[in-house]
């Protein structure tokens, strides 16, 4: 909780500063912004690596990363005003298990470790995202993108790109039942396949 209450405070001062997160945010951090990321956690197995795209000012990967210290945790972000942020961030709050990395998701494939776990909310729209997530995502490991009320027509919209990208069906899945109120949304899609460059396909095991 400390740390949580450190990162909330961080958000609401140097955050608006800095213009990463706009003034009228302040007052709704916990509500919208760190809870609805937090409850994602129940997604995640103990252990695992996870990816954040698009981390802006931490979220949700800072998130996860002070909920659930057992987690290895990537953020990428391609804005240097941005990274420097996360960077004092991770000092302050002695985040050990986390790492800054300044960049396009689209140019770290291969450059970092295939993730079990990629999250990113509010980056783009869910066909694009697919195509920078699922890359940096271990076959069999997952993409889980935040999204809002229209996920179901994304899925519907982009449904073909994803499995033509090596990604499974999609599924919508609710978060913090219980706990918050909206529920966070979020679409679930798993790495299937390997889509090589010239766009034949290599499956699980082979
Ligand atoms: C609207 S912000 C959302 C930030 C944060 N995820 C949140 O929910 O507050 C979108 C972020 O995605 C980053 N971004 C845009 N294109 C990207 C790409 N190709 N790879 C990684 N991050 C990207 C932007 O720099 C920006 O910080």
């Amino acid at each position: 909780m400390d740390a949580a209450i450190a990162y909330a405070e961080l958000l609401a001062t140097e955050g608006v500063v800095r213009g990463l997160i706009g003034p009228r945010e302040a007052p709704r951090i916990w509500d919208r912004h760190l809870l609805n990321c937090a409850v994602v956690a129940e997604l995640i197995p103990l252990g695992a690596s996870v990816v954040d795209v698009g981390s802006g000012a931490g979220l949700p990967g800072i998130v996860l990363a002070v909920a659930r210290p057992d987690l290895q945790v990537t953020l990428v972000e391609p804005l240097a005003r941005r990274t420097a942020f996360l960077d004092e961030v991770v000092d302050q709050l002695d985040l050990t298990g986390v790492t800054v990395v300044r960049g396009r998701a689209e140019e770290l494939v291969g450059r970092l470790a295939p993730a079990d776990i990629v999250t990113a909310r509010a980056v783009a729209p869910l066909d694009r995202l697919a195509g920078w997530c699922l890359p940096l995502a271990a076959v069999g490991g997952r993409m889980l993108a935040m999204k809002g009320s229209t996920a179901a027509e994304e899925i519907a919209e982009h449904r073909n790109v994803i499995l033509r990208l090596g990604g499974g069906q999609a599924r919508v899945l609710s978060c913090g039942a219980g706990l918050i109120d909206p529920e966070t949304t979020v679409v679930e899609v798993v790495r299937e396949r390997v889509i090589t460059q010239g766009g034949s396909r290599r499956s699980r095991g082979r």
